[in-house]
């Protein structure tokens, strides 16, 4: 847990900071430099004791679980794969909203029967828990990103990742072919954070969850 009097706030830069910041903004929180801009990782806000810890989308979990972060925004994609220790995970904020899925050639599926199919994917858990659950034996291969291009050059038949537009698919050929789950990110929070410092945090995730509900009806 980071020092009593602050509270530190771990987000990623990119499409989660851009979509946190007018949440942030209803709670009266300013971060005073541009993550796009300054090369900063510690951002300091309008208010002298809330700090923003500027990290990896996948790092996001294990700054909040071993407490170097009380708080922070991750995608339910990267709470899965963390599984989760060490935290709560008390909000949906509705924000970066995706879908897990799997794609591949339109084909793909046809050639399942013909052997042990080839998965790649950054997300390993989900995807074998997946198809474990489905009873289908497949070869997980990890990959950090890129993943549309495993089917292309036959590293794999399969690919387990995220689908907003599905234009990266299409534009690499590919096709959605089933759907893991639904994908948004969530307010986590430390778990001795949570009992030290429950009136703040509790301030902070009312007034957010009050914002993304009335957000919701507009
Ligand atoms: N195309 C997308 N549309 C909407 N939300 C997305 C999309 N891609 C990812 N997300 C969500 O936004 C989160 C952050 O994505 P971002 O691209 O910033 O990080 P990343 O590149 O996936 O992670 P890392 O930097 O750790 O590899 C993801 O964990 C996911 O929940
Ligand atoms: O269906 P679409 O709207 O095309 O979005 C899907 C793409 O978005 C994500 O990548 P991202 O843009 O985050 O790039 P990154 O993996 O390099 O961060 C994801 O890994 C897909 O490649």
């Amino acid at each position: 847990m980071s020092a009593n009097a602050t509270l530190t706030i771990a987000l990623s830069k990119g499409r989660i900071f851009e979509q946190i910041l007018p949440l942030l903004a209803a709670a009266d929180i300013y971060p005073l430099d541009n993550p796009d801009t300054s090369r900063k990782l510690i951002l300091p806000t309008n208010q002298a004791d809330v700090n923003l810890l500027i990290v990896r989308a996948s790092d996001v979990p294990t700054y909040v679980q071993y407490g170097a972060a009380d708080v922070g925004v991750a995608g339910k994609d990267v709470l899965l794969e963390h599984g989760g220790v060490g935290l709560y995970e008390p909000l949906d904020l509705g924000i970066a909203r995706c879908r897990l899925m799997v794609a591949g050639q339109p084909d793909a599926l046809a050639a399942a029967h013909i052997g042990r199919l080839r998965v790649a994917t950054k997300y390993v858990r989900s995807a074998e828990r997946y198809f474990a659950a489905r009873g289908q034996q497949v070869e997980i291969i990890k990959l950090y990103g890129s993943m549309e291009l495993a089917p292309l050059v036959g590293l794999a038949d399969l690919i387990v990742d995220l689908v907003e537009s599905g234009n990266t698919l299409k534009a690499n050929g590919l096709v959605p072919l089933e759907l893991i789950c639904h994908i948004s990110s969530r307010v986590i929070v430390n778990k001795a954070a949570w009992k030290m410092k429950h009136n703040r945090v509790m301030d902070l995730i009312n007034i957010l969850r009050q914002t993304v509900s009335t957000d919701s009806f507009d």
